[in-house]
C-alpha cells in the first residue's frame, strides 16, 4: 500500500479505503483548533472596474487548506499555478478576492510579525554585519531591546550554525550561509507561521539537502508552523507533515498527500522504499494534475 492517505477537497467522491484513512487522519487533526486557515481562498488580479471577462484573472481558486500548530507543509504545482500568489495572499502582502484566511481565528488584515517569509534570495542588507542582519527586523517593530535583540540574534545564528560568522558581511558568506542568515532573520521576530517561498531553490544540490535537515530540525525545535512553497518532489517528502498538490492556474488543491514518516528526519530516509514511494505518488499526482488528469493520478496514487 503507499505510504500516503489523500484528500480531495473538490471532489468528495469516494475512491477506495484509503478515503478512511483521511477522514480518521481529519477527525484527529479536528480535535486541535487550526493555527492557520485557508477557507475557499480566491485571488483574481483583475483589477477593480476592468473590462476583462470575470474570472479571466483568477489564479488561485477556492483553496481549503488547514495548518495545526507545529505542522510542516509544502506545496507544489505546476509553474505558474498561483503557488507563490497564494503564499503571499498569506503573508498579507496581497489582497484576497474571495473566502478567509485566518491565524488562530483571527482575520489577516495585511503583513504582521505573526507571519515571517523566507524568499528564494536572502536579500541581506550588505553594509551590516549577519549578526546585525539577523536583529533588523527586530530594530524595526522596535518591541524588543537592543541588548536583547543581540542575544537572540546570537542564539539563533548558533541554532543555524554560523556563530563564528556573526561578525562577517554577507558578501563574505557562499549562497548557503546567506539563506540560513535570512532564515535566523525569520525566525527572529518568533512568527507565529514561517511562508518558504523556494528558500534553497538557488543553492547546490549537496548544500540544500543539508539545509533541508538543517530546516527540519530548527521548526521541530521552535515549533514552528511552516508553509513551504517549492519545485523540488523529494525536498517536499523530506520536509512535509502533508504535500499539498496544486492544478494548474487557477490553483487548486487536487490532493493532499500525507507523509507519515518519522522525525526527527535524516539524510538516510531519503534511501528507504517508503520515502522513494511517497515520491512516486506526489510526481504521479502532480504529473496528473499538470495534464488535467488530477483524479486519474490521485487514484493511481492512492490505491498503489
Ligand atoms: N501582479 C500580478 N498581476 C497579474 N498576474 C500576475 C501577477 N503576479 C503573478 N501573476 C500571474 O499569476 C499566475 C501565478 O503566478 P505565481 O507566481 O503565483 O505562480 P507559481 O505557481 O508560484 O509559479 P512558479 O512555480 O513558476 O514560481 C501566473 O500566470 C502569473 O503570470
Amino acid at each position: 500500500m503507499s505510504p500516503s492517505t489523500h484528500r480531495s477537497p473538490q471532489d468528495s467522491t469516494p475512491r477506495s479505503g484509503l478515503v478512511e484513512e483521511a477522514s480518521q487522519h481529519g477527525a484527529d487533526q479536528g480535535l486541535r483548533p487550526a493555527h492557520l486557515r485557508a477557507a475557499g481562498v480566491i485571488v483574481d488580479y483583475r483589477k477593480p472596474g476592468s473590462a476583462e471577462e470575470p474570472g479571466s484573472g483568477t489564479v488561485v481558486d477556492r483553496v481549503d487548506l488547514t495548518l495545526h500548530k507545529g505542522d510542516f507543509v509544502c506545496i507544489v504545482g505546476p509553474s505558474g499555478c498561483g503557488k507563490t500568489t497564494f503564499l503571499n495572499a498569506v503573508a498579507g502582502f496581497l489582497p484576497i478576492t474571495g473566502g478567509s484566511l485566518t491565524v488562530d481565528g483571527s482575520a489577516v488584515p495585511g503583513p504582521g510579525p505573526d507571519r515571517a517569509m523566507v524568499f528564494q534570495h536572502a536579500s541581506l542588507l550588505p553594509w551590516r554585519s549577519v549578526l546585525d542582519n539577523v536583529t533588523y527586523g527586530l530594530e524595526l517593530g522596535k518591541r524588543v531591546k537592543r541588548a536583547e535583540a543581540r542575544e537572540r540574534a546570537r542564539d539563533l545564528l548558533d541554532l543555524v550554525g554560523l556563530s563564528a560568522a556573526a561578525d562577517r558581511h554577507p558578501g563574505q558568506l557562499s549562497g548557503g550561509m546567506q539563506q540560513r542568515v535570512n532564515l535566523a532573520r525569520a525566525l527572529a521576530v518568533e512568527p507565529e507561521v514561517l511562508l518558504l517561498d523556494e528558500p534553497f531553490a538557488s543553492i547546490d544540490a549537496q548544500t540544500r539537502e543539508v539545509m533541508q535537515v538543517e530546516l527540519a530540525r530548527i521548526c521541530a525545535e521552535k515549533s514552528v508552523t511552516a508553509l513551504f512553497v517549492t519545485h523540488d518532489i523529494t525536498e517536499a517528502a523530506f520536509l512535509s507533515d502533508r504535500v499539498c498538490v496544486f492544478s494548474p492556474r487557477p490553483g487548486r488543491i487536487v490532493r493532499e498527500i500525507d507523509v507519515p514518516l518519522p522525525r526527527p528526519r535524516g539524510q538516510e530516509i531519503r534511501k528507504l522504499p517508503a520515502f522513494q514511494a511517497l515520491v512516486e505518488d506526489i510526481s504521479d499526482t502532480l504529473h496528473g494534475a499538470a495534464s488535467g488528469r488530477p483524479d486519474a493520478a490521485a487514484a493511481n496514487g492512492g490505491a498503489a
